[in-house]
């Protein structure tokens, strides 16, 4: 009888996609309206990979000319000129953004009380259907340990084939990222991004983590897809990935993880994703 009980809670548990699981021990029954369900996992994809690759594709290249353009002018300057070149450098990734997506996005304290930080659409529109974040963070496969990085860590992210996404960036987290990105380097190529952990990212899509789960009154307008990054994605590209292999001998591409719209959203709106679907 325990037994049979115990079984159907894991057997619904397995079901969850995504989870944040602190969130969603607190949270679940205060808020069953805003499960996403969706009839069959291969149903949930709203977007092919083909077009969540292409707008990677096409924002990389942008952020790659720019900031070589940028590099050139600012080759010569002196350090005091650091903070203007951080403030140009963050001008300079937005306008890459709109020039290649049609809409800036950028993180600010949300709409909803005691939800910290949220992410929110800044200039331009987003059409249903566009790539509009991604997930950063270390990627941990189903079977790697991920005890000590995940105790008070509300940002583990969690697939349904159970890789996890450790967004956290502060802390443990940080350092691990940090030194799994410096070990994978390519001779000069970087194969990940480490500024997302820093306020102003170069790729600026890499602040999925900061968006906050929907409510009754503000329904989820953006949903996680996983992306794993093919072969033949260009190497000279990938230092702008948010997202690297905690353990090197895994035998998988990489695995990323972004944020889809689920309909038009227009400047000044927050983004909320569903922090839990069901799979049926
Ligand atoms: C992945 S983090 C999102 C970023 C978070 N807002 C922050 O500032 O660090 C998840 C945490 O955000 C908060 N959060 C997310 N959605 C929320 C909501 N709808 N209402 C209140 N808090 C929320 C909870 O504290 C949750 O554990």
């Amino acid at each position: 009888m325990l037994r049979r009980a115990l079984n159907r809670v894991q057997e619904n548990w397995k079901s969850y996609r995504h989870r944040f699981v602190p969130w969603v021990v607190l949270n679940l029954s205060k808020n069953e309206k805003t499960l996403r369900q969706v009839t069959d996992r291969s149903k949930d994809k709203l977007v092919p990979d083909q077009e969540v690759s292409e707008s990677l594709l096409q924002l990389f290249s942008v952020l790659l000319r720019s900031h070589g353009a940028d590099h050139e002018e600012l080759r010569g300057a002196q350090s005091h000129l650091l903070r203007k070149e951080t403030t140009k450098q963050h001008q300079c990734e937005q306008e890459a953004m709109l020039r290649s997506l049609g809409f800036c996005i950028a993180r600010k304290p949300s709409t909803l009380p005691f939800a910290g930080t949220g992410v929110f659409v800044t200039k331009g529109c987003v059409s249903k259907g566009a790539t509009v974040a991604m997930y950063p963070g270390t990627v941990y496969q189903a079977y790697e340990p991920i005890l000590l990085q995940s105790i008070r860590n509300p940002f583990v992210f969690r697939c349904i084939d159970g890789v996890l996404i450790d967004g956290n960036d502060k802390g443990i987290s940080k350092v691990v990222f940090k030194s799994c990105s410096g070990r994978d380097r390519m001779g000069p190529f970087l194969m990940s991004d480490t500024s997302w952990l820093s306020s102003s990212p170069q790729n600026p899509l890499a602040v999925g983590q900061y968006v906050n789960n929907c409510s009754n009154e503000y329904p989820a307008n953006v949903c996680y897809q996983e992306f794993d990054v093919p072969d033949k994605f260009p190497i000279m590209l990938r230092q702008y990935l948010p997202n690297v292999n905690y353990s090197t001998d895994s035998q998988r591409p990489l695995r990323c993880v972004v944020l889809v719209s689920l309909r038009d959203i227009t400047a000044g709106e927050e983004l909320f994703s569903n922090y839990f679907t069901i799979v049926h």
